[in-house]
C-alpha cells in the first residue's frame, strides 16, 4: 500500500463588497482592479487567494486560514492574498508536502475576470510555487452575488506527502520482524 497517495483539499471563502461609506480598492485573484468596488476583511479581502490557502491547508490537514492567520494578529490587517497564499504554501511544504496544484472558481458579476486571467494565475502561481487556474461565473443574477452583495470563492488543491514519518515507515516495521 501506498504511503504517498495524493490528498484533496477545498476552501471556501466569500466576502462582502464595502459599504459605500467606506469604499475600499477591489484586491481579487492577486490583481488590482482599479474602478472596481472593492471588497471588505481584515485583510485586503483577496477571497479567490484565500479560498485558494485554505484549500492547501485543507489538503496538508494543518487547520484553516483561520488557525494560521486569524483576525486575532494584528499583523494580518490589511495583509495582500498574494502574501498570505505564498505563506500557506510555505506552511504546507514545512509540513512535508509537494503541492500539486490549485484550482479556483469565484462566483460574481463583477469584475469582469476573463479579460485578466492569464494575469491573475501567472501571480497566484509565483505565490503557490505551484500551477493555480482561476474560472468565474456569474449566479445567473441570484443570490448575494446576483444582487452585487458580494462574491464566493471556491478551491480546490491537491497534494502528496513529501516524506513517510518515521513512526509509521512499514518497512522498518516489517524488517524488525521479517529478518532472520
Ligand atoms: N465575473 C465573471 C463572471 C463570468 N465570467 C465569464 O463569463 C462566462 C459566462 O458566465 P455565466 O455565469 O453567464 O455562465 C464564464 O464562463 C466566464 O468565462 C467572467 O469573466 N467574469
Ligand atoms: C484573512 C483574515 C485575516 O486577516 O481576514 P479577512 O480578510 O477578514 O478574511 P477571511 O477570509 O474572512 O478570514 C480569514 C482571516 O484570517
Amino acid at each position: 500500500m501506498s504511503m504517498f497517495l495524493p490528498r484533496t483539499g477545498i476552501g471556501i471563502d466569500i466576502h462582502a463588497f464595502a459599504p459605500d461609506d467606506a469604499p475600499a480598492p477591489l484586491w481579487l485573484a492577486g490583481l488590482l482592479w482599479e474602478g472596481e468596488r472593492g471588497l471588505s476583511g481584515h485583510s485586503d479581502g483577496d477571497a479567490v487567494a484565500h479560498a485558494a490557502a485554505d484549500a492547501l491547508f485543507s489538503a496538508a490537514g494543518v487547520g484553516d486560514l483561520g488557525t494560521h492567520f486569524g483576525t486575532d494578529r494584528p499583523e494580518y490587517a490589511g495583509a495582500s492574498g498574494v502574501r498570505l497564499l505564498t505563506e500557506a504554501a510555505r506552511i504546507v511544504r514545512d509540513a512535508g508536502f509537494e503541492i500539486g496544484n490549485i484550482a479556483v472558481q469565484f462566483i460574481g458579476n463583477r469584475p469582469k475576470f476573463s479579460p485578466r486571467r492569464a494575469e491573475a494565475e501567472a501571480v497566484l502561481t509565483e505565490a503557490a510555487g505551484a500551477p493555480v487556474s482561476v474560472s468565474a461565473t456569474t449566479s445567473d443574477g441570484l443570490g448575494f452575488p446576483g444582487r452585487n452583495e458580494g462574491i464566493t470563492a471556491m478551491a480546490t488543491a491537491l497534494v502528496v506527502q513529501r516524506t513517510q514519518p518515521e513512526s509509521t515507515h512499514p518497512e522498518s516495521t516489517r524488517r524488525d520482524t521479517l529478518e532472520p
